[in-house]
């Protein structure tokens, strides 16, 4: 979640984050696309209050800084950022990461690399996010069920 979006929809990172726990979120994401580094551990730190209350692993997208001032429990890193070998050197072996993977190759790499999880997609188009490629379905399939492991699949979906 990010906290632009969520102005948009007129409410606050934190109520966002209170609403994805209330309606049974296990994991929170931080995606912070747009916001001064400032800004972003301001916003981390206030959510992972909330994660922390409630027993709930708060990772943060891309920026292994941020996770490493406030003490999040991991991160989500994408083909084009931190590899995850180095993100596991910098971050330890407890915290969580989590790679972006659209290929076979993209996973195995991931899994070699110690990553806990991999964010497989997205499968369908979407408007939140420029320059980028919807996988097909048969493609996801690949991926997933090549490793058998931990993932989570973006779907996609129209912004008005
Ligand atoms: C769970 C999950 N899966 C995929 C992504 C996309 O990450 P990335 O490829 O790094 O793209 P950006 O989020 O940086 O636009 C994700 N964030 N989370
Ligand atoms: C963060 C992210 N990355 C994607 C990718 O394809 O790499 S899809 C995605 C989320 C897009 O979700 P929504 O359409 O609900 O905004």
């Amino acid at each position: 979640m990010d906290s632009g979006m969520n102005k948009k929809w007129g409410r606050s990172i934190t109520d966002a984050v209170k609403a994805a726990i209330e309606g049974s979120a296990t994991i929170i994401q931080l995606r912070e696309k747009d916001a001064d580094t400032g800004d972003f551990l301001e916003a981390a730190r206030a959510c992972l209050k909330i994660c922390r209350l409630h027993g709930v692993p708060l990772v943060v997208n891309d920026r292994i800084d941020i996770a490493l001032a406030c003490d999040a429990d991991g991160v989500h890193e994408g083909q084009s950022d931190m590899p995850a070998h180095v993100a596991r050197t910098l971050l330890g072996p407890e915290k969580i990461i989590g790679v972006s993977c659209k290929t076979q190759q993209h996973a195995q790499q991931a899994w070699r690399d110690g990553a806990n999880y991999i964010g497989c997609g997205r499968v369908y188009p979407t408007n939140t996010k420029a320059n980028n490629f919807t996988i097909a379905l048969f493609d996801r399939e690949c991926v997933t069920t090549e490793t058998k492991r931990l993932h989570t699949v973006q779907t996609g979906r129209n912004e008005q």
